[in-house]
């Protein structure tokens, strides 16, 4: 009888995407207090799309959270200007970090003047990546304390897509896309060597549009999807923190949230 692996997924599902807030924002909240105990600082990684108004639970916890300890890159972002529409920084800005004390220096954006150059773009993400990582760490790749994902009805993560040929790459830390299925087609995205060392992974995913994927990706992971593929190194773990709508089709068993 083969058994499920110790690190595998735990999922939450909570009746409505309101009720998901403050759950989030603890689970933050102690993975902060966990990285910062062990090494002064707390690396985190974020995704655009729905999940930045997810976490507006963490402006309400006012002293807890050591925003000059955190260091925050982005999970992926559009090669477009920093405050163009379909920036995930810019929403970050918009949602979260525009309303608490975070030192600009923390939040890692991309480099504008390189927008017309992938290649050069994805380099210098990388490198701002080997700034916080390779001098404190010695790993081979970056070990975020937690990277917080969202994911599309087509079981993408990050900028990687079903059937792309970014989900093979073994080596680097940062890649490009310049075909992307969903707009705008240009962007840059962590890939799974770095997804997949992390110490936590949190997906966030709400709402009926997600009613069909999530089945597909939780109970289905040999379907290969971009989701299904987030499998950090033990004791590297994944949570999903879910609504009931988005959860109502799936057979992978709940935990109950005790944050
Ligand atoms: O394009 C993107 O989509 C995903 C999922 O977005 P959502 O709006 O369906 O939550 C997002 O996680 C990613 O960062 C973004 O670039």
């Amino acid at each position: 009888m083969s058994h499920p692996p110790p690190n595998a997924p735990v999922l939450y599902s909570f009746p409505s995407p309101e009720e998901l807030v403050s759950p989030l924002a603890d689970f933050v909240l102690k993975a902060q207090k966990e990285s910062i105990d062990k090494k002064g600082r707390f690396t985190l990684a974020i995704s655009g799309g729905s999940l930045p108004k997810q976490l507006k639970g963490l402006i309400k916890l006012g002293d807890a959270v050591k925003w000059s300890k955190w260091q925050v890159f982005y999970a992926d972002e559009r090669a477009v200007p920093l405050d163009h529409d379909d920036s995930n920084h810019r929403l970050c800005m918009a949602e979260l970090f525009s309303h608490v004390p975070i030192p600009q220096n923390n939040i890692h954006a991309i480099d504008t003047s390189y927008l017309d150059d992938l290649e050069e773009l994805s380099d210098a993400y990388e490198k701002e990546l080997i700034q916080e990582f390779a001098q404190k760490d010695s790993a081979r790749f970056p070990v975020f304390d937690l990277i917080l994902l969202g994911i599309g009805p087509d079981g993408h993560t990050c900028s990687l897509f079903p059937g792309h040929e970014l989900l093979a790459e073994e080596d680097r830390w940062v890649a490009y896309i310049e075909d992307s299925p969903k707009p705008p087609p240009k962007r840059i995205t962590l890939t799974y060597p770095v997804v997949n060392h992390a110490m936590r992974v949190a997906f966030v995913a709400t709402g009926a549009g997600k009613i069909d994927i999530l089945p597909a990706i939780l109970d289905e992971p040999e379907k290969g999807l971009p989701a299904s593929r987030v499998k950090p190194v033990y004791p590297g773990q994944v949570y999903w923190f879910v609504d009931d709508a988005a959860s109502s089709k799936v057979k992978y068993p709940k935990t109950e949230p005790k944050l």
